[in-house]
């Protein structure tokens, strides 16, 4: 197998919809899914790169798997469902703590996905009226997210990093909207991750291996019989 040359990384809830964003992706259909246990994979050839794409579990028992999911990654998606605010409350509140281990220079994409099941409710919400879930709107419930919940956590995201605005990508750019289920804007979130993580593996080739100890490698000095080391 190729070595991966950077990584990007899938964080949220349970449910949300991040193995059948990668499937969209990668093998270009919807299907079924069965709740993901641990995490998992692909490779992604980008021009000359490699990119490994990882799905992580939504689920609270696979929670402490997170941060090592995101060690060193140079993209971090949080994904949530435009029908469950809970689902965006859990971005910051359990998720974003998990990044701490991701490339110092790591980008951040929010996207809120399944629009299908309410895309013909953009207008903004009511604020003298609270967000109920499952209120209908037409023939689709009333989308419980709007864009600018996303760009706020995108800006509290960059607050908890100690980034300015002006180093990093706009809010508007960084906050997506798609459907894994008819595949809107699931090629443009990609395409659009990967070109900007391009310049981070290139500096990451550039400055070498992490210099971090391997305790793996570690190997006793061999202890002779009157107690001192060989
Ligand atoms: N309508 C609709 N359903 C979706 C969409 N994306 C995912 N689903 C459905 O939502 C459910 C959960 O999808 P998954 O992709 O397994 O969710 P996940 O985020 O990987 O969940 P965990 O692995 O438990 O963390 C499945 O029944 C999917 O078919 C979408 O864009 N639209
Ligand atoms: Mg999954």
């Amino acid at each position: 197998m190729k070595k991966p040359d950077g990584k990007v990384v899938l964080l949220g809830d349970m449910n949300v919809g991040k193995t059948s964003l990668l499937h969209r992706y990668m093998e270009r259909r919807f299907q079924e899914t069965v709740s993901t246990v641990g995490g998992a994979f692909y490779l992604k050839q980008w021009g000359p790169y490699n990119i490994s794409i990882w799905d992580t579990a939504g689920r609270e028992q696979f929670h402490g798997l997170g941060s090592m999911y995101c060690r060193g990654a140079a993209a971090v998606i949080l994904t949530y469902d435009v029908n469950s605010l809970q689902s965006l409350t859990e971005l910051e509140e359990r998720f974003l703590a998990l990044t701490d281990s991701a490339s110092a220079d790591c980008i951040f994409a929010i996207v809120g996905n399944k629009v299908d099941l309410s895309d013909d409710c953009t207008s903004a919400p009511d604020e003298n009226r609270p967000r109920k879930s499952g209120a209908s709107c037409g023939s689709k419930v009333r989308k419980q997210v709007h864009a600018e919940d996303a760009i706020a956590l995108y800006k509290k995201i960059l607050k908890y990093k100690m980034l300015d605005e002006k180093d990093v990508p706009a809010a508007e750019k960084m906050c997506f909207e798609t459907s894994a289920k008819t595949g809107y804007k699931v090629d443009y979130l990609f395409e659009t991750v990967f070109d900007m993580v391009v310049p981070i593996i290139v500096r990451q080739k550039a400055e070498g291996p992490p210099q971090t100890v391997d305790i793996t490698d570690y190997k006793p000095a061999k202890r002779t019989k009157s107690g001192c080391c060989a």
